[in-house]
């Protein structure tokens, strides 16, 4: 009998840093374990810091990891979470359509990214997410046209998303991921440095350009 031996091959072709940012509250925590483990908390933990999760998707049949930090949106944490800002490329900027403040600190959140997430050629992918649209049209006080307006003048995606039925979380994960992809492909990146673009290329492709970051 012949033993092989078990080689460790990465099965992605990229790794695309996350991050998730927005005030307490809005549903960062429960959009992430969505995402990752197809559940609901219907508790608010609070984040202390960040906390993380990963889940391998397809995006145009190629595998890609995607890494996500979770940020706390308590004010009192923004310095430390800024900290994990750092070559993010893909945010994920989150409030509640049922809390009219969360809407209006949107401008200070994305100020915060712009400065603290990637590279000076602000290659990262943001998606503007209206969470919690599973609430009677009573409750809502953010329409999804100001959602919109919002997005499209700040030039970022935009979806309204329910953690709590899973409305739209795949998808904003999955089309933020295509478009980094699409950046790839259209060069806007250096993917050779990691801890800018945000973006950990895999062992297949790595052989292919003759290099690899871990
Ligand atoms: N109805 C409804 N409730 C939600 C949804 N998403 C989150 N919640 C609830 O909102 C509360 C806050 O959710 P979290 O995910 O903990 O909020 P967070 O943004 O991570 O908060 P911080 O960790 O303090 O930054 C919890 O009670 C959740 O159950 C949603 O889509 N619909």
């Amino acid at each position: 009998m012949h033993l092989v031996p078990s080689v460790n091959i990465p099965s992605f072709d990229y790794i695309f840093k996350y991050i998730i940012i927005g005030d307490t509250c809005v549903g960062k925590s429960c959009l992430l374990l969505q995402f990752t483990d197809k559940r609901f908390q219907p508790v608010h933990d609070v984040t202390v810091g960040a906390e993380f999760g990963t889940r391998t998707v397809t995006v145009e049949g190629r595998p890609i990891k995607i890494r996500v930090w979770d940020t706390a949106g308590q004010e009192r944490f923004r310095s430390i979470t800024r900290s994990y800002y750092r070559g993010a490329a893909g945010v994920l900027l989150v409030y509640d359509i049922t809390r009219r403040e969360t809407f209006d600190h949107l401008a200070s959140w994305l100020e915060d990214a712009r400065q603290h997430a990637n590279n000076d050629r602000n290659t990262s992918t943001m998606m503007l997410i209206g969470n919690k649209c599973d609430h009677s049209p009573r409750r809502r006080v953010v329409s999804e046209e100001e959602g919109e307006r919002f997005a499209k003048e700040n030039g970022l995606l935009f979806l309204e998303t329910s953690a709590r039925t899973a409305h739209n979380v795949d998808d904003a994960f999955i089309k933020t991921a295509s478009n980094i992809f699409k950046n790839i492909k259209d060069g806007v990146f250096d993917v050779s440095n990691c801890e800018s673009s945000g973006i950990t290329v895999g062992y297949g492709i790595a052989s292919q350009k003759g290099r690899c970051c871990s």
